[in-house]
């Protein structure tokens, strides 16, 4: 049975869940250590860059961080970002194999949804924790609270198109538990090594009140 408590254990310690994109392997602890110095302690690393698992490998050792894996799309990335110290595992969408996965391996995965179809084969696997993604371009908030009502007991982590701006119309909803997004770590900050701008922008978010 998937481990909901677990998965909501983590992300709950902050309003925003970064997705990071680390091209190399270097910036990956300076990178997690403002985000969690700024108060965002769950790390998404995203699995598209040859210096994920690596970087996973390396923030683990970040005092205060729960580093997960995103962009898993199947089950032999699962398995590498668990044997690399994945304490969590996200996707952008969700095969029946990749939730069978997840609950093997014992490891709390976010599954990505984009309709209530996908959410219900979710559910069905006992997920009730699910992302919402790409979530302004399939319909956003508006979308997201019409999902509220008929699937009462699944909770959502909208990500694709939320920012500072607008995380506050997400957070609000009942089924939102967080929101995930890049903003907190641009392409620009890391490239330059600019962690301070990084720990301001996670500060920003980490105070984000509802
Ligand atoms: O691929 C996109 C990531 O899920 C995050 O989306 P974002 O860059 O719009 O925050
Ligand atoms: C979209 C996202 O967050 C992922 O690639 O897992």
């Amino acid at each position: 049975m998937f481990d909901t408590a677990a998965l909501l254990a983590v992300l709950r310690r902050a309003p925003v869940v970064p997705v990071l994109i680390i091209d190399r392997l270097e910036d990956a602890v300076p990178l997690g250590t403002a985000l969690v110095k700024g108060g965002l302690p769950a790390l998404e690393v995203t699995l598209r860059t040859p210096a994920a698992l690596d970087a996973i490998r390396a923030m683990s050792a970040i005092p205060g961080g729960v580093v997960g894996a995103g962009t898993v799309l199947d089950r032999a990335q699962a398995r590498a970002a668990v044997e690399a110290g994945a304490k969590f595992l996200v996707s952008p969408g969700a095969t029946p194999d990749l939730l069978d996965a997840a609950i093997e391996f014992g490891v709390p995965l976010l599954p990505g949804v984009a309709t209530a179809s996908e959410a219900m084969i979710a559910r069905d696997k006992g997920y009730r924790v699910v992302k919402f993604f790409p979530a302004g371009p399939a319909g956003g908030p508006k979308y997201l609270q019409a999902l509220a009502s008929p699937l009462g007991d699944m909770v959502f982590c909208p990500t694709g198109g939320v920012s500072l701006d607008n995380a506050t119309d997400y957070l609000k909803l009942k089924n939102v538990v967080c929101v995930g997004g890049s903003w907190v770590a641009p392409s620009d900050a890391v490239k330059a090594g600019d962690w301070a701008r990084v720990e301001q922008l996670a500060r920003e978010a980490a105070a984000i009140a509802v």
